[in-house]
């Protein structure tokens, strides 16, 4: 049996209702990094009652999840991922900003369709294996914290891939594309300063202000910035100022830093450099600091062997049809961007693609291969690459656009749009694996490919052995 053989959109699509609730009430209870546990159990239900055996805690993360469904040799692995973000609380299907909870977390990333997607392209390949009995295990991989946290770079350093054969995975955006990316690997830790509180009047020259610490530690490193190669990016959250009292020193400060690289060697470059700026900054303020690790994701490798057979996917399904109500709310979100990222929307289509999609907000036309290019974000998708050679691709779940990490991600994320673009990648991606699951020496390929990448080098991690 081959592809066109068993209707994969028509399977999906009778299942819509039930992957459009998971989705929906994923949604709902948005959850922060490493705290899924709404998202995993919902996972749980979904993945035993679509008859995989599940197992839970995966590298001993307790809301990493494991979906497993036959016994072949060869086993083709989708990722899934469901945290939310802070500050991002939204209403759906709003045109406009209104939080539903002041300061609450929101889907902004839209991984509430992320996670379901992988799921429902899991499901379908699961159909497809029970149908042809062909050789292959299908699992589906529920991944923490890909947000300040990259569960999937844990998951890697404890193994959990090592038997994987191929990694398949996508991410909502407002085009349709094969992602043929590379991205920035990261670094982040707190530095965690430590003073001597005093009255700040009374008796100043007793105080040592760990605040002091704090801001002279980051006005080293955007010092720093101009001595660093260009592909680097070094962002900083204060994440705890030391207190609401002007006239108490504050005895406790600290900052985390997000350090990003194309490549880990340099990321580790430009840590040791920050660290020896801590330090400076201590020294000046007579305190200490202790440093936490955070979070570390690998850049991503790309695969052009698998490249070609997802875009290969794009080219024989029918595009993304939406409606007028559809369009028409796409049209008044488009309205609340800046003009800058108005004006990059259509800068990805070819003139003919442009002349296509006229004044319509939502993209359902597939973007031509693009040549490898750089992601300039992060993503832990990049540890997997570097074990397994790995696919992903882009579907319309937004407007035109929109750019990621904003409350018209979340407003989005729930309505029919994202939804069919939900639908439409689990589609593509289900495909690319029935497409390798008949044809396995592409699988074979994309495994000489990683290792030509590779050249040698092995997967090591800067996740700290404590
Ligand atoms: N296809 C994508 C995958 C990840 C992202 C993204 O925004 N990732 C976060 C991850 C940050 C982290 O690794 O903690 C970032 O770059 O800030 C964006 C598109």
């Amino acid at each position: 049996m081959n592809a066109p053989e068993f209707d994969i959109k028509g399977y999906l699509n009778e299942k819509k209702p039930f992957f459009t609730s998971l989705s929906d009430q994923i949604w709902e209870h948005p959850e922060l990094h490493f705290q899924e546990k709404f998202a995993v159990g919902t996972m749980e239900e979904a993945l035993t009652a679509e008859g995989f055996s599940v197992t839970k805690n995966v590298a001993n993360l307790e809301t990493a999840i494991m979906g497993s469904y036959g016994n072949g040799p060869t086993v083709i692995a989708f990722l899934g991922e469901y945290d939310a973000l802070p500050y991002l609380s939204q209403e759906g299907g709003k045109a406009e900003y209104n939080p539903i909870e002041e300061g609450g977390a929101g889907h902004g990333c839209g991984h509430n369709l992320l996670g379901v997607g992988s799921f429902a392209a899991a499901v379908a390949a699961k159909a497809f294996v029970e149908k042809t009995n062909a050789p292959f295990t299908i699992r589906y991989y529920g991944c923490p914290a890909e947000e300040n946290g990259s569960g999937k770079a844990h998951m890697v350093k404890q193994g959990v891939f090592d038997d994987v054969d191929l990694a398949i995975s996508w991410h909502p955006n407002f085009f349709n594309s094969t992602m043929n990316l590379r991205s920035l690997a990261n670094y982040a830790a707190v530095f965690k300063f430590k003073g001597r509180s005093a009255h700040a009047a009374a008796a100043p020259h007793l105080g040592r202000s760990a605040l002091d610490a704090v801001e002279l530690m980051n006005v080293g490193v955007n010092y720093l910035r101009e001595h660093i190669i260009q592909d680097a990016r070094v962002h900083y959250a204060v994440t705890h100022t030391g207190g609401t009292s002007p006239n108490v020193v504050q005895p406790y400060a600290e900052v985390t830093y997000l350090i990003r690289a194309p490549k880990k060697e340099q990321v580790v470059e430009i840590y040791n450099r920050i660290q020896k700026i801590a330090s400076g900054a201590a020294l000046m303020t007579e305190t200490t600091f202790e440093e936490q690790f955070e979070g570390t994701a690998s850049d991503l490798i790309p695969n052009e062997t698998l490249a070609k057979v997802m875009q290969a996917q794009f080219e024989t399904a029918e595009p993304l049809e939406f409606n007028d109500e559809e369009l028409q709310f796409a049209g008044k979100i488009f309205e609340t961007l800046d003009s800058e990222s108005k004006a990059v929307a259509h800068s990805i289509l070819t003139q003919e693609q442009k002349n296509q999609l006229g004044d319509k907000r939502l993209c359902n036309v597939i973007t031509p291969l693009a040549p490898e290019a750089m992601l300039y974000g992060s993503t832990d998708v990049g540890d997997v690459s570097w074990v397994t050679p790995t696919v992903q691709c882009t579907t319309t779940c937004l407007v035109l656009g929109t750019p990621l990490h904003t409350w018209q991600v979340v407003s989005v994320g729930k309505t029919s749009i994202g939804h069919k673009g939900m639908l439409y990648a689990a589609e593509i991606m289900a495909r690319t694996a029935i497409s390798c699951m008949e044809n396995p020496q592409v699988i074979e390929e994309a495994k000489d490919e990683l290792k030509k990448r590779l050249n040698g080098q092995k997967y090591t991690s800067l996740i700290p052995t404590n």
